[in-house]
């Protein structure tokens, strides 16, 4: 990946380097959204470049309202950005209509919110395989076993999501994100809702199951621990890219977090 700072140095000037697009799993080029706000704009993304190796496994992290969740959106092709490009697998996807949009983040993303957002009254296996119904597709049931064999929810396909634990229920938002074998993942707080010991197995099962399917995964975290999981983590602040942190430790994060929001 290459995104605006060195390993271990002071946050750079708030103007970035553009990136490299070749051979990037995700590339974002100036990426700009603005909000109408009750009086004037809010400017929640102010120009973020960066750009994602295949297979690479990022932590977004900064102050509450610096842009994180806006900068997940606009990636995932949830949100589209006021300006700026958004690349993935050679295509500028900002640009595309709600329909194109909608067929993008089907087949090639994956993602998972911190509530789980499982539907109630369906079983395990029929909430993971709901997007590709939802597709039209026919779920590979043998892919289905695999991945929740992966996720550690071998024999739970019949429950429902009421007779889950909260790690359960995000095991099993994990194995729907990835159930379409989506080529990017993206998750919002995925351990927010969890108690620690739950949400760094839980992360772990993410990291783990990505890492075996070569996806590229990105997760926005308020967590120092669940950070330095990851193999960079990206800083936020006021809507720009303003430090990365290569190999990171909880330590290390947790200092330079301290110094955003002094
Ligand atoms: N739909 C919206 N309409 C207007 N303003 C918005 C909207 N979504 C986000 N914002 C504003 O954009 C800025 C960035 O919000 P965002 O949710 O991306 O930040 P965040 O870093 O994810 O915050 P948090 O850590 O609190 O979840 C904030 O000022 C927020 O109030």
């Amino acid at each position: 990946m290459s995104a605006p700072a060195t390993h271990r140095t002071p946050p750079p000037p708030p103007s970035q380097p553009t990136p490299t697009r070749s051979g990037a799993a995700l590339t974002l080029l100036d990426v700009r959204k603005e909000y109408a706000g009750p009086a004037a704009p809010v400017h929640a993304l102010r120009g973020v470049s960066l750009s994602l190796a295949p297979g690479s496994f990022t932590a977004v992290m900064g102050p509450s309202g610096s842009g994180k969740s806006t900068l997940l959106h606009c990636a995932a092709g949830l949100d589209v950005p006021t300006s700026g490009q958004v690349h993935v697998g050679g295509h500028d996807i900002s640009r595309l209509t709600p329909d194109r949009l909608a067929r993008f983040r089907r087949d090639h993303v994956g993602f998972v919110f911190q509530a789980y957002n499982l539907v109630p009254h369906l079983s395990v296996a029929d909430n993971v395989a709901l997007p590709v119904i939802l597709a039209g597709r026919e779920p590979d049931l043998a892919w289905m076993a695999h991945l929740l064999g992966s996720v550690g929810l071998s024999g739970m396909e019949g429950r429902r999501p009421g007779d889950l634990s909260g790690g359960q229920a995000q095991r099993v938002a994990i194995a729907r994100a990835l159930f379409s074998r989506p080529t990017l993942v993206f998750a919002d707080e995925p351990t927010g809702a969890l108690d620690v010991r739950t949400g760094t197995e839980v992360l772990g099962v993410l990291r783990d199951t990505a890492a075996q399917l070569g996806q590229t995964l990105v997760v926005v975290t308020h967590d120092a621990t669940v950070a330095a999981a990851a193999e960079q983590v990206l800083l936020l602040a006021d809507g720009q890219v303003v430090d990365r942190i290569d190999a990171p430790t909880a330590q290390l994060v947790a200092d330079r977090m301290l110094g955003l929001e002094r």
